[in-house]
C-alpha cells in the first residue's frame, strides 16, 4: 500500500499518536545511515507494516518501567528478560564489526522486540515483493518484528541509539543470515501465518 508523500498522524486512545514513518528504500551504494528515500519519497502506510507483521507502540521512554502501555505489552507478549544496548562508537565493543553485522540481512527464530530509550535509527524489512521498506525509530518507539521476517538495522547519521531488548525466553541472540534462514521453521511459519494470510507471495 504505497502512499502519497505526506506524513500521517492519527489519534490513539491516549491522545496524539505518531505512526512509524516508513518508505520504500532506494538501493544505492551511499552511506547506509542516510535515509535512502526515492524522490519523490514513496511512503508506506502503517497498515502495510501491520500486514507484514510489524507492531508499534509509543512508550514514555523516561519512565518506561512503569509506563502502562509498556507493562500491558510486556504482559500480553510474555516478555521476561530485558537487556539494554547502546549502539554508538565508544559505547559498544567492536562497534564497526557489530554495526556491520546488524546491517546484514537476517532473521531470528523469535520476535525482535525493542524499545528505543534515546537516539534514533532505521530498520529495513522485506516487502512482499522483496523490496526493502525502511522505517525510522526514535525515543519512545517500541517495535516488534515477527519471528522469521528478514530485516536489518542501522543507526542514522547521528551514530547513536540506546534501546531495551525484550525477550520471551533466553536473552541469547540467534541471528540467521539469508539464505540460511529460508529453511528455518520460523521462516516457514512467517510465510504461512503472515504473508499467506493476505494472499501475498514473496
Ligand atoms: C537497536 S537494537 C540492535 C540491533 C539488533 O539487535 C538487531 O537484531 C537488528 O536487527
Ligand atoms: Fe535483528
Amino acid at each position: 500500500m504505497r502512499m502519497s508523500n505526506t506524513i500521517h498522524l492519527r489519534k490513539g486512545s491516549d491522545g496524539e499518536h505518531r505512526d512509524l514513518e516508513a518508505w520504500l528504500y532506494r538501493p544505492t551504494d551511499e552511506d547506509r545511515r542516510l535515509p535512502h528515500q526515492h524522490f519523490p519519497n514513496q511512503l508506506i502506510s502503517p497498515l502495510h507494516l501491520t500486514e507484514l507483521g510489524v507492531m508499534h507502540w509509543e512508550i514514555d521512554a523516561d519512565n518506561w518501567q512503569t509506563d502502562p502501555t509498556f507493562l500491558r505489552v510486556k504482559s500480553e507478549q510474555g516478555y521476561v528478560f530485558t537487556e539494554t544496548i547502546t549502539v554508538a562508537p565508544g559505547a559498544l565493543d567492536e562497534y564497526e564489526k557489530k554495526t556491520h553485522h546488524f546491517f546484514q540481512e537476517h532473521l531470528h527464530p523469535y520476535e525482535e522486540s525493542r524499545l528505543i530509550l534515546e537516539g534514533s535509527g532505521y530498520w529495513d524489512i522485506r516487502d512482499y515483493n522483496d523490496d526493502w521498506i525502511r522505517f525510522r525509530v526514535c525515543k519512545g518507539d517500541m517495535v516488534t518484528l515477527p519471528p522469521g521476517m528478514y530485516h536489518r538495522f542501522t543507526v542514522d547519521i547521528n551514530d547513536f541509539i540506546k534501546a531495551v531488548l525484550l525477550f520471551k525466553e533466553t536473552p541469547t541472540r540467534v541471528d540467521i543470515l539469508r539464505p540460511d534462514g529460508d529453511d528455518t521453521q520460523a521462516r516457514k511459519e512467517y510465510i504461512t501465518n503472515v504473508l499467506d494470510k493476505y494472499n501475498r507471495r514473496l
